[in-house]
């Protein structure tokens, strides 16, 4: 196992830096019901860290946490180096940390453009009363997110719909423009609850191209719970795995797949 301090190059040549986040002994109860039990892991500086594990083990619950939706009741989380404290998900994600949802969370009446601009809404600094003091200064923020959006929106491939209505956009182009409203945050670390979920093979195929570049293009450090095995396989460069709210097995993927307790838990039944 690598120190946490150091860097190292994965053997496609991506740099892979310290740790940015690190939970410690995370607990979370939903009145008589343990969600997360006991768990610590870290991410580092520029992985793709996958959460996995069967259904109700607590995946879920472990990136609510991560993005300041749930706070546990024991446990601590650490980010950059100093122990975050309780905080809204507003303020987790002006510190850096998106998110994509399990089921698609986008204005469906609103343009692909409009949608990927309300990912710069975290990042404002002037707020509604800067901006009508000093319009200068509001209108420059306002041409700088609208650069970034549309650097976003070509990165991924959506100018030509960049005026669509979500609502009339296939599924697959809906979770690409999630992805997209997620980037124009310029998040430190990027959050992707089952983003192949629901996608045929070349859709698939797509997001996975799209989720590398992004890592490797940005730097962007991502986090991502995913069902199908071979996606995470191939994407990841380590793996957590949960059962029952309990972490089982954490380690490259070659490791947990020859890990005999996930192979019983998860690997070896049918799982979606
Ligand atoms: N808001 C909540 N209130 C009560 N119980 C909850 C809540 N959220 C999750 N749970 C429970 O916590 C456990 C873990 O759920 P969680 O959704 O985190 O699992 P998961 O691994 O993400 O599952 P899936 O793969 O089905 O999405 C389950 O037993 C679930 O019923």
């Amino acid at each position: 196992m690598k120190d946490q301090a150091d860097s190292y190059v994965t053997d496609d040549g991506r740099t892979i830096g310290p740790t940015v986040m690190e939970m410690k002994n995370i607990t979370l109860r939903f009145g008589g019901v343990e969600a997360i039990k006991d768990i610590s892991f870290d991410i580092r500086e520029g992985e793709i860290r996958a959460i996995i594990g069967p259904n109700g083990a607590g995946k879920s619950s472990m990136l609510n946490v991560i993005s300041g939706f749930y706070v546990p009741q024991e446990g601590e989380v650490w980010y950059k180096g100093a122990q975050r404290p309780p905080m809204k998900p507003y303020q987790v994600a002006q510190q850096g940390i998106a998110r994509t949802f399990q089921n698609i969370a986008l204005f469906e009446g609103m343009s692909v453009l409009d949608n990927v601009m309300t990912g710069r809404l975290t990042q404002m600094k002037s707020g509604l009363l800067a901006q009508s003091l000093w319009k200068g200064k509001a209108e420059r923020e306002e041409v700088e997110n609208r650069e970034i959006a549309e650097k976003v929106i070509d990165f991924l491939e959506i100018q030509a719909i960049r005026k669509t209505p979500v609502a009339r956009l296939p599924y697959g182009l809906k979770k690409r423009v999630e992805l997209a409203r997620a980037l124009a945050a310029e998040p430190t670390i990027l959050l992707l609850d089952e983003p192949m979920a629901g996608m045929n093979v070349e859709e698939k195929e797509d997001m996975s191209r799209f989720i590398l570049d992004v890592n490797d293009e940005f730097g962007t450090t991502i986090a991502l719970i995913e069902h199908d095995m071979g996606v995470v396989m191939d994407l990841s460069d380590r793996v957590v795995v949960m059962d029952y709210g309990r972490k089982i097995g954490d380690g490259s993927p070659h490791d947990v797949r020859n890990n005999q307790e996930v192979i019983d838990a998860y690997l070896g039944v049918a799982h979606e």
